[in-house]
């Protein structure tokens, strides 16, 4: 039986006055209590999105979430895909997935792979197709294309293809067979990125596998910048769908400072509406990420809590234990500020940072994110520390230096690691400092938010329990990686006749708490892409706004030549880090003993 989705859109509040000292945040009358006494009836649930990776979760077309409830009946009501398209067939109760019903015979879903002979394709494109294949989440008329310059067979595509399956299927029940049927389905077509000709061609046998149905196509552009605006153009002017929708996905670096980004995004222009382009940050597909706002807003115990009026701090930390190997080519030209804190760090900084948006609708989150990242004061060169990770020797290993990297050149000061202070000048962040840190070659591998809140006023057990309460404020965790998890550190006290304070963590780990696997960002991505969900992509005013905050500081540090600090691989990154925080009254989070 059918299942119906209950709307979890907030019905929002007014926030205007509570950074306010004064009511207590308990109270009723308190503007950031986010519920009406009594919940209205959502005004419609849908059953728009459902497939076996989500059993208990559906997306509505507005980008809603909602959740199931069993045993109701569905009362979806339908609308059609905006971009685009001809018409999709209405929304069945079974075998819908998303804009898609599954069973559709009239329409197809042609997803082209431009760059298929490269890393990322293998390392996370086809894995995430297989597994959404594999969950039933693709509708039943798709067919995959790879494109490249490499000559290839079907066969050999196929072969790659089953041979790199790194993704978390590959363990699972029937998983030989699914593949079997999956590769069925791929096929390759060898070109040039900027021939039309060949684009073309591609069309020509795209139209074959058609086979008169409604074409609705997908150009993942996993290729070097430098040939994204030559494929597009070919791909734009030579294999558009003729009656359905088509978008391209664009992975990043999305330029390299304001004024590249722009050109990219005009030169885009020419050839794709805004409405077509889905700019990728795959952080935004990572399950903890998208957390983050139903957390926030479906919680009341934390949207009171979330301003200066209780935050010290917000540190965004981003850390890996292996160095830029193989891609150290590509790695100098950029560096660490552009290649995780000004896309994938300052994007979780607008989603943690922003106001209640009007709706989930994918505008209306972007609309805030916008506001976050136009809010943000200049950053220093002073509050910015570099570093790049020098070779080290350790239990009879040696770990190679940055510049050992071939493809790097000797003298390089590309910063492999930084530490920055942000501000966000608006009423409800005033004065509270965001601490990114993001490193390469460090001791571990995370990616985490931490939250660390004020100290309790007129703590009563400040100094009678013998527990520095100062060291001991709230700390709120969200880590992104690895073991997904939530914590909160509290204190309480240990047990026994005495009085002693502790510090605890009420812990939601992902993997005691959910024996199902946790999707790859890449597989809600693209799913996402071929529903036309734009939520999780970025838009080009937000990407504007990102470039903005960042360029003036790359260039001040770059044209200074400022030198980084030398850290060893393996350790945990330049000494300058820790003075950063502590001009800052802060003390990074990821050093203490539950790390
Ligand atoms: N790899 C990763 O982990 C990540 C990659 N990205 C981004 O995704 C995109 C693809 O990355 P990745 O797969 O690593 O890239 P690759 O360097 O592996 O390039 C992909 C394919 O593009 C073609 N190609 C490479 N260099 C050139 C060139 N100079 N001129 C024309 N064609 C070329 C090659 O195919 P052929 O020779 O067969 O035509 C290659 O197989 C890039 O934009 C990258 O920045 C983003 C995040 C992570
Ligand atoms: O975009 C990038 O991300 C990866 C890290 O992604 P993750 O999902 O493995 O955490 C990073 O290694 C790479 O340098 C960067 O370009």
């Amino acid at each position: 039986m059918a299942a119906t989705p209950i709307s979890l859109s907030t019905h929002c509040c007014s926030s205007s006055s509570a950074y306010s000292n004064s009511s207590s945040i308990w109270s009723h009358q308190n503007p950031y209590f986010p519920f009406p006494a009594a919940s209205p009836k959502p005004k419609y649930a849908s059953l728009q999105f459902k497939c076996n990776a989500f059993p208990n979760v559906v997306f509505m077309q507005d980008g809603a979430l909602a959740a199931t409830v069993a045993g109701l009946e569905n009362e979806a009501p339908s609308k059609n895909l905006k971009d685009g398209l001809t018409s999709v067939a209405p929304p069945k109760e079974k075998n819908q997935i998303g804009n898609f019903d599954v069973s559709d015979d009239k329409s197809t879903v042609s997803i082209t792979v431009v760059g298929a002979s490269g890393d990322l394709a293998k390392k996370k494109i086809f894995p995430a197709l297989f597994a959404l294949y594999y969950e039933d989440c693709l509708p039943e008329h798709f067919t995959i294309f790879g494109y490249a310059r490499s000559k290839m067979t079907d066969a050999e595509l196929r072969d790659m293809v089953s041979r790199t399956l790194t993704c978390r299927i590959d363990k699972r029940e029937n998983c030989g067979e699914k593949m079997e049927q999956f590769l069925q389905r791929c096929f390759y077509h060898s070109g040039q990125y900027d021939s039309q000709e060949n684009f073309a061609e591609l069309d020509k046998i795209l139209k074959e596998h058609e086979a008169g149905r409604v074409s609705n196509r997908l150009f993942y552009l996993s290729i070097p910048p430098n040939i994204f605006v030559d494929a597009v153009k070919c791909a734009s002017l030579s294999a558009t769908a003729s009656a359905g929708w088509t978008r391209v996905i664009v992975e990043k670096p999305f330029g390299r400072d304001s004024e590249s980004s722009a050109a990219l995004t005009k030169s885009l222009k020419q050839y794709l509406t805004e409405d077509q382009i889905f700019r990728i940050d795959h952080y935004l597909g990572k399950e903890l990420v998208e957390n983050l706002s139903v957390l926030r807003f479906s919680n009341l115990i934390f949207e009171p809590l979330w301003s200066r009026q209780y935050i010290r701090n917000v540190q965004l930390i981003f850390s890996e234990d292996f160095g830029t190997e193989g891609r150290g080519g590509y790695f100098d030209h950029y560096g660490i500020m552009r290649d995780i804190m000004q896309n994938h760090l300052l994007q979780i900084l607008a989603l943690f940072a922003m106001e209640t948006p009007v709706s989930l609708d994918a505008e209306d989150i972007r609309n805030e994110k916008v506001k976050v990242l136009r809010s943000m004061r200049p950053i220093r060169a002073d509050d910015v520390i570099l570093g790049q990770y020098k070779s080290h020797t350790k239990g009879g290993v040696s770990y190679p230096g940055y510049t050992d990297d071939k493809t790097v050149p000797k003298d390089s000061l590309t910063p492999t690691f930084a530490a920055a202070a942000l501000f966000i000048d608006n009423a409800r962040w005033d004065g509270v400092p965001f601490l990114m840190k993001a490193g390469k070659a460090l001791h571990d591998k995370r990616a985490e938010i931490r939250v660390q809140f004020r100290n309790v006023p007129g703590n009563l057990y400040n100094r009678s329990s013998g527990t520095d309460i100062d060291q001991a404020t709230n700390e709120l965790v969200i880590r992104v990686q690895p073991d997904e998890a939530i914590y909160l550190k509290i204190n309480n006290k240990v047990p026994g006749l005495g009085m002693r304070l502790d510090q605890s963590n009420l812990n939601l780990l992902y993997k005691a708490r959910y024996s199902k696997e946790i999707p790859d960002a890449y597989e809600r991505l693209l799913l996402d892409a071929v529903e036309g969900e734009r939520r999780l992509f970025i838009r080009s005013d937000e990407l504007d706004a990102a470039w903005a905050l960042f360029t003036p500081v790359l260039k001040d540090l770059e044209e200074n030549r400022k030198v980084p600090e030398y850290y060893p691989y393996g350790s945990r990154g330049p000494v300058g880090a820790h003075y950063l925080a502590a001009r800052y009254n802060v003390k990074w989070g990821d050093l203490g003993v539950d790390e």
